[in-house]
């Protein structure tokens, strides 16, 4: 994902173009300096992992010993399961689930409160409580926000979104960018239980399958939808004005900028919006050019970035295990399969050849396994994940099309069935970052297998350890003490 290949900072008018990509110091209402995590986008990227764990002693001050205790045995194994691991995590100043401040102290609406406490939600996660003050304050400010998979990005805009939307303006007025058709339904899901409280706020997908005549006249508050389809409505059919959007969001912003398809619709969209349009990216990764390039399209956005080290999450445990063939990866997952105490499972194949095979074999096998690729018809689509979630299936074999955003809290382990590469074969780490944060969601543990079969799979593998800086143990697909202590805590 290189720069040149990105053709929006020629799309960019003249004074688009003179942005300069630094950090505003804009004057957040609660005056308080972002946490350690996040850095602003002048400063060095690259921390160890020691300085990154160390926290300053004031952090440490506000847990008791007894905490700190069980908190190392969390940072060190990874095992959060209950309600009060994950208490411990939120006064863990460096886990990305921790928190300060309460909801009540966020400003939100009260009608929203209710509909976050409703949700279960009781205190925010670390980019929620960062976040929300930035982008509820007025003027409105910009936005190009970096948090881990599963630490709460979503209900961060999403709340965002729901605050700023004006019942008195009868058209859509706050639009969201999801790159798929799933992400976006389940952001609809979110923003509609949060919104449980708000009657009057009206939300309509523009995605596929959603049809509209020419010139009907959208009253809906905010749209969320698959860029595509929101070009076609905005442009094509005019159902909506883009020019009176003040609200854009773009989730999962980096492949929505960097990836051909997305690219040439999210770019036009961008350029047909007013300019005091409030604009918030948010990703889990962002390549550097595709941040730098961000930075640079976005007037004057506060950038909260994340250290390379402190992307994956520590609640995954991450592990190869070497194969001859395909037969034997299939032999491996099984046995791995049959030891590990799995609530449900992620396979992610390269092509849908690969994924058909193996949803076949394990089929045949009396496995209960479910297959979702793009070719799918979107009816199909849905009810697929719709059996995931609801547990039907306990596994899902898919290819990259799902490799982000999908929200399935019960899934505690991923296979990487192939690495994820580009097109030219190198390794993919943002793909393999997102498709591991399918499982680990909010401070749940969580395994990543990644099945390796030759020299060049072994590069791509070391590759990957080396970005991000994090073991990836080799596991004996055969030997069932050493995975049966993946369901340990020790
Ligand atoms: N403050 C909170 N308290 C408890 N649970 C939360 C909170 N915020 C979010 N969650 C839950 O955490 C899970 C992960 O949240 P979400 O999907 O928003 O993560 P994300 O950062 O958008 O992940 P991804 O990078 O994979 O898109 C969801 O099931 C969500 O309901």
């Amino acid at each position: 994902m290189a720069t040149s290949s990105l053709d929006w900072g020629a799309a960019a008018n003249e004074e688009e173009k003179e942005v300069t990509a630094k950090l505003t110091n804009i004057n957040l209402r609660n005056k308080e300096e972002p946490p350690p995590w996040m850095v602003p986008s002048e400063e060095p990227s690259v921390t160890t992992p020691e300085e990154g764990l160390a926290g300053s002693v004031e952090d440490s001050e506000k847990i008791s010993a007894a905490e700190k205790s069980l908190l190392q045995k969390v940072i060190r194994k990874g095992l959060v399961e209950n309600h009060h691991d994950l208490e411990v995590q939120r006064k863990d100043p460096n886990s990305p689930l921790y928190s300060v401040k309460t909801f009540e102290a966020l400003n939100l609406r009260p009608e929203l409160l209710k509909g976050v406490h409703a949700m279960g939600f009781d205190a925010p996660s670390k980019i929620q409580e960062t976040a929300l003050p930035t982008l509820l304050v007025d003027p409105p400010q910009n936005m190009i926000a970096q948090s881990q998979s599963g630490t709460g990005k979503t209900a961060a805009f999403v709340l965002a979104m729901l605050s700023r939307t004006d019942v008195s303006k009868n058209y859509p007025h706050v639009v969201c960018l999801s790159p798929t058709f799933e992400l976006a339904i389940q952001t609809g899901e979110v923003a509609k239980k949060m919104a449980k409280f708000c009657p009057h706020i009206k939300i309509r997908y523009a995605v596929r399958g959603e049809e509209i005549s020419r010139g009907t006249q959208i009253n809906d508050h905010i749209l969320i939808g698959t860029p595509g389809k929101l070009l076609d409505w905005g442009t094509k059919l005019r159902c909506f004005d883009l020019t009176k959007v003040e609200v854009f969001v773009l989730d999962e912003a980096d492949v929505m900028i960097a990836t051909q398809g997305h690219q040439d619709q999210s770019i036009r969209i961008h350029k047909l919006l007013p300019k005091t349009c409030q604009m918030m990216l948010f990703s889990a990764t962002y390549d550097e050019d595709v941040m730098k390039f961000a930075e640079m399209i976005i007037r004057n956005p506060v950038v909260l970035k994340l250290h390379r080290e402190q992307q994956s999450l520590d609640n995954i445990k991450q592990h190869y295990v070497v194969c001859k063939s395909k037969e034997d990866k299939y032999r491996s997952i099984s046995n791995i399969y049959g030891v590990l105490t799995i609530g449900q499972a992620m396979i992610f194949c390269h092509t849908r050849k690969t994924a058909s095979w193996l949803a076949e074999t394990m089929s045949r096998e009396g496995h209960a396994v479910a297959l979702l690729s793009g070719e799918l018809e979107i009816e199909q689509r849905i009810n697929i994940i719709n059996r995931f979630r609801e547990g039907k299936e306990k596994v899902l074999i898919t290819t990259n099309v799902m490799a982000r955003g999908i929200d399935v809290e019960q899934v505690t382990m991923v296979v990487n069935f192939d690495l994820p590469v580009d097109q030219s074969g190198r390794a993919d780490c943002e793909t393999y970052l997102h498709r591991i944060g399918r499982t680990g969601r909010f401070g749940k543990s969580g395994v990543a297998i990644n099945l390796v079969d030759g020299p060049r799979s072994m590069q791509v593998l070391q590759y990957i350890e080396n970005h991000f800086k994090r073991p990836i143990l080799r596991l004996d697909a055969e030997d069932v003490d050493e995975i049966e202590k993946l369901n340990k805590d020790d």
